[in-house]
Order: structure tokens, then sequence, then C-alpha cells
């Protein structure tokens, strides 16, 4: 090996966090997701974008074991460097890693928090689901997750339902990253909320990309939301990844006839 590939080797990972080759789902003979192939790096914000029905959920659903392929596969490497094909895995692998290593962040907070325990709870039972028990500890750590997330203290013991949208949210991406995630999945997080709390909460979450390294699969339909959170973009279409490359580059100077379409409409807006 020569000095200029043994540099390169060393600087970059050893290996992708998800390579995933010729994913695909029908329903009946309806396709939902076809020939998806992609790689994404630790510590990346990876956004899938496109009109409603092309299969970005479905995808999402897919990676995070949620939904079974018909075919290809997704191999995720964990913490500890083993790597796992998400389509063929067991329900206890897929068990475990949804637990120790991914979020998810579902678009309704409803579909991701416990309505019918406080916040607090929220917070902590993961933790517990990962072996915390002293109930100081987790008490203290719920609080400075809800910190980060501004939502106040003093709410700790409310119920979610108590609480506004934007705050629901939040909490919900207080549930999903108080164990630490490698990865969160992220299924139009700001989708439904005014633009001000959308502001706050794109922020956080690109704090916690920059600050704890985290990994990011974010589907949005919302191209100034990829725009400001995304390194880069897959563009999908009636199933099919029809471009991916850099946010930028993808933005600015798309190459697809669909993509220039996407991105003129946006600008039309
Ligand atoms: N459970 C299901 N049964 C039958 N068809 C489905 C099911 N789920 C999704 N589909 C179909 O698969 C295709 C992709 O849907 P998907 O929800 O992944 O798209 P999407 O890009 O996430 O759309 P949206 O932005 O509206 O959420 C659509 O044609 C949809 O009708």
């Amino acid at each position: 090996m020569n000095a200029i590939a043994k540099a390169a080797e060393t600087l970059s990972p050893a290996r992708p966090l998800l390579a995933v080759e010729g994913l695909e789902k029908r329903y009946g003979t309806a396709i939902a997701c076809t020939d998806v192939s992609f790689r994404m790096w630790p510590g990346e914000v990876l956004g899938i974008v496109g009109e409603s029905g092309s299969g970005k959920t479905t995808l999402l659903g897919m990676l995070s074991g949620r939904i079974e392929a018909d075919g290809g596969q997704a191999l995720y490497t964990d913490r500890a460097g083993t790597t796992h094909d998400v389509v063929t895995m067991g329900e206890a692998e897929r068990r475990r890693l949804a637990r120790e290593e991914w979020g998810i962040v579902h678009q309704n907070p409803r579909d991701g928090l416990r309505l019918d325990v406080s916040a607090g709870a929220n917070v902590g039972e993961p933790l517990m689901a990962t072996g915390a028990r002293h109930y100081g500890r987790i008490r203290d750590r719920a609080l400075d997750w809800l910190g980060r997330v501004e939502i106040d203290g003093g709410r700790i013991d409310d119920l979610p339902r108590t609480f506004s949208g934007g705050m629901q949210q939040r909490l919900q991406i207080a549930r999903n990253l108080v164990i630490g995630p490698r990865l969160v999945f992220m299924d139009e997080p700001t989708g439904g909320l005014d633009v001000s709390v959308q502001a706050r909460l794109l922020d956080l979450i690109r704090e916690l990309n920059e600050d704890l390294g985290l990994s990011v699969l974010i589907v949005t339909h919302d191209l100034a939301v990829a725009r400001l959170l995304a390194d880069r973009l897959m563009v999908m279409r009636r199933g099919r990844v029809v471009e991916q490359g850099l946010t930028d580059q993808i933005l600015d100077d798309p190459q697809h006839p669909y993509t220039q379409l996407l991105v003129s409409s946006v600008l039309q807006v």
C-alpha cells in the first residue's frame, strides 16, 4: 500500500455505519422501495427527500427493522464493531439495537412517547431498559436531558399530554437521546410545528450532531430543513433513489430532472 492510500485509510473510518444494497419493498404489486443502495458514515447527517409517497418512510422503517424488506441488505456496524444485516437479523438482536444503539423520532410525538406516565419517566424508562437502577441518578439524568431540550425541570412530574406539540417533540428527542444512541432515525421531526418552534428544534438537532457526534438519518419533504441539517442528501421518487450527493451540490446544481423540479418548485413558494 502506498503512503497516500495508507493516509486515506487512516483518515476515513474503517467501515460505514450503514451499507445498504438493493433494498426492496413491495405492497402487492405496488413498489414502495426498489434498488435502494447507499452508504452512511459515522457522525453524518443524511437527509432523505422526495414528494409524498416516494418511499421515504418505508425506507426508514426497513433500516430500523420495523418494516420487513422483501430483498437486499442493510449492514449496520455496531459499537463493538460487529456487522449485522438488519434485513435478516432476529427480533432479539433488533430489540437490542433499538434499546442500546438507535433512536427513533416519529413525526407525531404521540407515537414515540408514553402519554400515561410523567415526562421524567418517559426519559428515565430507556435508561432502566439498559440496566440503570438507581432512582436518584435516573432522575438526575432525566432532569439534565429535560434541560438540554429546553423543558423546564419543574415539569418533570407532568404528563406529556399537558405539553404543547413542540414540547412533546423535544421530550421525544430527550427520550431517544438519553441512552447516547449512535444513530437516530427521524421521520419529519419538525412537521406540523410552527416556524419558530421548528427553528429551535433544528438548532437542537444540529447541536447534538456537532457536540455528540450523533449520526442522523432524517426524512423530510422540506428542502429548507434538509439544507440546514443534512451533510448529504438522497432524493427519492417512486421508490427509487434518483440522485444522491452533498447537500449543497444537490440543491444548488441538481442533475436529475425530478430534483430540478423539486428544487425549483420550492424556490417558487
Ligand atoms: N402498509 C402499506 N400498505 C400498502 N401500501 C403502502 C403501505 N405503506 C406504504 N405504502 C405505499 O408505499 C409507497 C411509499 O409510501 P411511504 O409512506 O414510504 O412514502 P413517503 O415518501 O414516506 O410518503 P409521505 O411523505 O407521504 O409520508 C406509497 O405508494 C404508499 O401508498
